[in-house]
């Protein structure tokens, strides 16, 4: 677990040195190769950022700022990496709600990935795009009769299912249309990642999942099995929070999924073929951030199942994970300006950018970090202790709580923060009415809009007066 990224267990003032804060970088200006994406380095000249081959203030001056940026090369490295690492014998699904845009959702099928949506308009991107609805899983504890028929309609592969009013009301509109939905239901097997409270999600108290221990499990499957005409059960799935680094968890909840297909192979005779750990992979956002390489996680991972399922005596199950952060994350930076530079004696320096909590709400909402870099020229200043803020009237409104930024940034500056390509666009607001700003692909010295910025008259047609 990264204490970085989301101090769970002890708050991040707890677990650093005196000062709630860690110790100046011993060069402001390196891009740590682990953080940043491939496609990021200094132009020795100028000293700016350069991007997948771009100078970073070229980038800011067409497309204005703050702005989302992707190296889409790192992402389909990535996503490619993956496919690998698991191999013919298994599937990888795209967590798309990390982040989705039709752009991404064909990035996704040209690289051989499948796709998780959890809602209809995550599945109206994926069908926009073309993305094969075979491909496609279709996640969410409380999907509505729409959702689902529009899924069934479409024939999307598996619909993963979370309660049992939902395989009710699956069952029926699936014997309306005449069809055989396959499905796989979404247990919590009891564990409890070490990441942040808000978002483990396999441990008994929440809302996802129907509990192993607890046979709320056993139950669907047996009403699952039930509808037999126009269900078609898979397998079971698994997903035990998110930003983790170790398998260990993983390792128990397979475990105890293997179990239980042992166990429903023996009360209903059927050996279940699928078997879904999830996602939750971390990724490093700051130096104290180690993510293991995927090829080992895979090789981890699917040794785990093996030897669970030979202890089992069942069949090897077809294995299918779900990274949404592991592949979006890296590949994505945001490029803001510096407004405002406010020293607080003896405390630190703010300094406040053209953003804030309404295009990466992490840090507010689960006290994530960040590594923040000045991006349009290199300092050899002294580093400042200091918070880089939003522009949003609230004080919680922080994108970077303790950056080490050199001393003589000026307003007119930029920078870059590294490490948003996952669940910042895809969690930003509108709040106090600030632009959603835009999604930024770079490739091959040559930058496209995947997502336009937000307008004004965006925001004003849908306040009818
Ligand atoms: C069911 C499910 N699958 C996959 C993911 C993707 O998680 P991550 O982006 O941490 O890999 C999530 C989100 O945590 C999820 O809820
Ligand atoms: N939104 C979370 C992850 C949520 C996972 C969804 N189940 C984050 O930014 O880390």
């Amino acid at each position: 677990m990264s204490r970085s990224a989301h101090p769970a267990g002890p708050r991040y003032a707890d677990v650093l040195p005196e000062g709630g804060h860690s110790a100046a970088p011993a060069d402001l200006n390196r891009l740590d190769t682990r953080i940043w994406p491939g496609g990021a380095a200094r132009d020795a000249r100028s000293g700016a950022v350069t991007f997948a081959g771009v100078d970073i203030r070229e980038l800011a001056r067409e497309f204005g700022t703050p702005v989302y940026l992707i190296d889409e090369d790192d992402w389909r490295r990535r996503a490619r990496a993956w496919v690998e690492a698991f191999g013919t014998e298994a599937d990888v699904f795209y967590a798309g709600k990390s982040f989705l845009s039709v752009a991404i959702a064909k990035w996704a099928a040209e690289e051989g990935l499948h796709l998780d949506v959890c809602t209809g308009g995550e599945l109206a991107v994926a069908l926009r795009a073309g993305f094969p609805a075979a491909r496609l899983g279709f996640h969410g504890n409380n999907k509505s009769v729409a959702e689902l028929e529009r899924a069934v309609a479409a024939g999307v592969g598996r619909i993963i299912v979370d309660s049992h009013d939902e395989i009710e009301r699956l069952a029926a509109i699936a014997a309306e249309r005449g069809v055989r939905q396959r499905v796989m239901v979404r247990v919590t097997a009891g564990v409890e990642a070490h990441t942040h409270e808000f978002i483990a999600t396999a441990h008994e108290d929440q809302k996802f999942g129907f509990s192993l221990a607890g046979g709320a499990a056993a139950e669907a499957v047996a009403r699952i099995l039930k509808h037999a005409d126009h269900l078609e059960l898979t397998g079971l799935h698994s997903h035990i929070g998110s930003q983790i680094f170790d398998t260990a968890g993983f390792e128990v909840a397979a475990h105890r999924l293997i179990e239980a297909l042992a166990v429903i192979r023996r009360d209903h005779g059927v050996e279940l073929p699928e078997l879904d750990l999830g996602g939750g992979l971390g990724i490093a956002y700051t130096e104290a951030d180690d993510p293991a390489p995927v090829a080992e996680t895979a090789r981890r991972l699917k040794e785990i199942v093996a030897r669970e399922c030979d202890a089992a005596g069942l069949a090897h199950p077809r294995l299918s994970v779900e990274p949404g952060r592991a592949i979006a994350g890296p590949p994505g930076v945001t490029l803001y300006e510096v407004g405002t530079v406010k020293p607080l004696p003896g405390l630190r320096t703010y300094i406040s950018v053209d953003g804030g909590m309404s295009d990466n709400v992490r840090t507010a909402l689960y006290d994530a970090e960040y590594t923040v870099r000045l991006a349009n020229r290199e300092s050899g200043a002294e580093p400042m202790l200091s918070r880089v803020v939003g522009k949003h009237c609230e004080s919680g409104d922080i994108v970077v709580r303790d950056a080490w930024l050199p001393a003589d940034t000026v307003p007119g500056d930029l920078l870059v923060v590294a490490a948003t390509g996952a669940y910042c666009r895809s969690m930003a607001s509108n709040y106090n009415h600030v632009l959603k700003p835009p999604v930024v692909a770079v490739r091959d010295g040559a930058a496209r809009v995947i997502v336009r910025r937000e307008t004004e008259d965006d925001l004003l047609s849908l306040d009818l007066g």
